[in-house]
């Protein structure tokens, strides 16, 4: 659906010319949803807005379906931008219209005609969850319904591209869940293809197929979530991940925990995937005689699957420790790691 060839972009100011979207190639496929993370200044928005040309490219190309946006004339591009919708951090919202008017707004100026207006409009209220509020200016609407009006009005025209730019920032972490859970429903019921841009993992991690990190103006690491949070190669991919878990500070109480053990195992088991869903300790406890206790543990879902880690201590006879141990390595249900291994 989108393919980024050679993409740059470099400001030039009076004392300094920064380069920031450094040679970035991407091919981003029909009906994902495609994050790309980075720390502030890392690139993110100036990425964004080349996409649609609201930014224009110093060098490279790209093409969304069958247009290279970086061709086309204005007229052209205001044209091919009706198939590019946008949602914006601060909502971007006309101030002294209703709900209605300002999801109206974008089928007006496509020319489109008052009935059918009309009837889109209700439509789109019904699909975002805001009916009642058709009346309503943006003053009396809370962060998220007027993100909700944000995204209706980037769906008016009906586009095959959804760009979200920071869409989820400036709301609380339920808010961004509910707009988040929108934004799957309408990518799994129109088809949409998603590109969004965080600097948060937790909002990758929910809803994202694949992620690019991008440091410094270039993509650094790119791949599938699930991949890249159960094997992050990067230094600054590993400290996004860390920040979602909050890994760094269970870690500090955990080896004292772990050295309280006298008697027993503790191990950690790493779960991917289909794995997490194994029922892999109960099944321990019963067909072995040892007691399972659990002391921490950290499992999250995303998109295809869930992934984390389970610090237990297992306690018995010696040889049904090690025989159960053997089970879980011979099950490939979770890598183990033996953290203890106390007499
Ligand atoms: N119009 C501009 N003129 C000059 N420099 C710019 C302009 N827009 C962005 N930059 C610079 O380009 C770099 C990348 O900025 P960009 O806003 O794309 O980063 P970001 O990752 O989106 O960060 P943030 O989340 O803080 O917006 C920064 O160094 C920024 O100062």
């Amino acid at each position: 659906m989108i393919v980024i060839d050679s993409l740059t972009k470099v400001f030039r100011t009076k004392k300094k010319q920064i380069t920031a979207v450094d040679n970035i190639n991407l091919s981003i496929a029909e009906g994902e949803i495609f994050g790309v993370i980075g720390y502030s200044g890392a690139g993110k928005s100036t990425f964004i807005r080349l996409l649609n040309r609201l930014e224009e490219p110093s060098g490279g190309s790209i093409s969304i379906g069958e247009k290279e946006i970086t061709k086309l004339s204005s007229k052209e591009l205001r044209i091919a931008r009706q198939d590019i919708g946008m949602v914006f951090q601060h909502f971007n919202l006309l101030w002294s219209r209703t709900v209605r008017e300002n999801i109206a707004f974008p089928l007006e100026v496509a020319g489109v005609k008052a009935e059918e207006r009309k009837r889109r409009v209700e439509e789109l209220i019904g699909l975002v969850g805001l009916a009642g509020r058709e009346d309503a200016y943006p003053s009396e609407l809370s962060g998220g319904q007027k993100q909700r009006v944000g995204i209706a009005r980037a769906l008016a025209n009906n586009p095959k591209v959804l760009l979200c730019d920071e869409a989820t920032s400036a709301l609380d972490p339920e808010t961004t869940n509910s707009i988040l859970d929108l934004l799957v429903r309408i990518n799994k019921e129109l088809g949409l293809t998603i590109v969004l841009i965080t600097h948060e993992m937790q909002v990758i991690q929910k809803i994202c197929n694949r992620v690019a990190v991008m440091e410094a103006g270039r993509v650094v690491e790119l791949g599938d979530v699930l991949d890249v949070f159960s094997h992050p190669k990067q230094p600054i991919t590993k400290k996004f991940i860390e920040q979602a878990l909050g890994f760094e500070d269970e870690e500090d109480g955990l080896s004292s925990i772990v050295d309280s053990y006298k008697t027993g195992k503790v191990l950690r088991l790493h779960f991917v995937g289909e794995m997490a869903n194994d029922a892999l300790i109960s099944r321990i406890a019963k067909d072995f005689n040892v007691e399972i206790s659990i002391i921490q543990g950290k499992i999250s879902q995303t998109q295809r699957g869930a992934y984390g880690t389970l610090v237990i201590h297992m306690n018995g006879e010696q040889s049904e420790e090690e025989r159960a141990l053997s089970y879980i390595k011979e099950t490939k249900a979770a890598k183990v790691e033996v953290l203890r291994n106390a007499e």
